[in-house]
């Protein structure tokens, strides 16, 4: 196995923790979104998605990686409202 075998293999298992948590947040943000939908709410919450990110940079062991994880966070979120979005259209 060469070296780029082995980062490869490693990626892949972190993918797999990855998308597993990725599952579980998408399905409570779809509970949020009932919610939201129930309670005539808004599906943006700039100052909720400002804290999740200042929260999650403030986590980071590495400070370099603040840009990344902030960008990370922000498609994070376009995603997320993006299913949150395809909720409140349905019947
Ligand atoms: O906390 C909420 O209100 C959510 O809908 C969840 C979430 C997120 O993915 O974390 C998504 C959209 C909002 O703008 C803020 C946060």
């Amino acid at each position: 196995m060469t070296e780029l075998d082995k980062y490869r293999k490693e990626i892949d298992e972190i993918d797999q923790e990855l998308t597993t948590l990725f599952e579980k947040r998408l399905e409570t943000v779809l509970k949020v979104g009932e919610y939201k939908k129930t309670h005539d709410l808004p599906i943006l919450d700039s100052s909720r998605e400002e804290a999740v990110i200042q929260k999650n940079t403030e986590r980071l062991n590495n400070k370099a990686y603040e840009q990344e994880l902030s960008d990370f966070y922000k498609a994070l979120m376009t995603i997320t409202k993006e299913t949150q979005q395809k909720l409140m259209t349905e019947e």
